[in-house]
């Protein structure tokens, strides 16, 4: 059910990554974080990066989000090194403003780009009804559900029009029924807007319900150890034998790993 992969050039590739290093701090407080990866995301593709706690997940996200520069390497988002439109990024915690409602939150991507009233309007309600939350336009956070929060994290990320999406860990915190919930709107979404997606989890299940390929991280500093083509046709059930089949053999790689360094 999985394969060694081939890689698209990092010509036409959405997100490329060249040697990748993050070394946190100097001398002997040095961390290395990453070390030397190279990976080519094509466009329209839902990668899911898998591996050990600390082994670097969250700090590659960052570094493909703008929000740190590598210690050595390059990284290119749509061709370019200084994209246009930053790469959307999302979080286990939505991250929502308590005080303005549900519109206002998922209005402020818009605002922030001068888009003008009555466009902001129109586009505000568009995504709320994407995300199944057309009713709630006037509700605050604390009146959602966490699925719900994140559905408007979710608006609010897809109001900056941009092709690539970020998501570190961003369904951790929900009970299994509103996941499997949100995997299925992810994936229409993703597919519906031809998205680019790089999705970090522990949930090596998750992985192989949504990823088009799973890349594996060694443990700190993380290295690509193994890219699993996930060779499972759509739509996909997580409870399916074939799902189960794909994250079984990457857990007793990531086990393997985990063995080998003790974390
Ligand atoms: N700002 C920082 N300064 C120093 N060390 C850091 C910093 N940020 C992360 N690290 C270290 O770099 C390593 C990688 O951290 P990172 O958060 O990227 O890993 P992760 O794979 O996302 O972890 P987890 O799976 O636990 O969320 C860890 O050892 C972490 O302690």
């Amino acid at each position: 059910m999985t394969a060694t992969t081939t890689t698209p050039s990092s010509a036409t590739a959405a997100v490329a990554l060249d040697g990748v290093t993050k070394v946190y701090g100097r001398g002997a407080h040095a961390v290395p974080a990453l070390d030397g990866l190279s990976l080519q995301v094509r466009p329209g593709e839902f990668v899911c990066l898998v591996g050990a706690s600390g082994c670097g997940k969250s700090t590659l996200l960052n570094l493909v989000a703008g929000l740190d520069a590598p210690t050595a390497g390059r990284i290119r988002v749509t061709g370019e090194e200084r994209p246009r439109t930053s790469p959307g990024l999302m979080f286990q915690e939505p991250a929502l403003f308590p005080w303005l409602t549900v519109e206002a939150n998922v209005d402020l991507p818009l605002k922030l780009r001068g888009l003008p009233r009555a466009e902001r309007r129109d586009r505000v309600a568009e995504l709320l009804r994407t995300v199944h939350l057309g009713g709630f336009a006037r509700h605050r956070p604390h009146e959602l559900s966490g699925g719900m929060r994140q559905r408007v994290a979710l608006a609010r990320t897809l109001a900056l029009d941009t092709p690539v999406l970020l998501m570190d860990e961003p369904f951790g915190a929900l009970d299994a029924m509103t996941r499997d919930l949100l995997h299925d709107e992810l994936e229409r979404i993703w597919s519906e807007r031809r998205l680019t997606v790089l999705f970090v989890t522990h949930n090596v299940r998750e992985a192989a319900r949504l990823a088009d390929r799973i890349v594996l991280l060694s443990s700190r500093p993380g290295r690509i150890i193994h890219i699993a083509d996930v060779d499972v046709p759509r739509p996909r059930r997580i409870d399916s034998r074939e799902v189960a089949a794909v994250a079984a053999d990457v857990t007793d790689r990531l086990r393997t790993e985990v063995g080998r360094h003790g974390r």
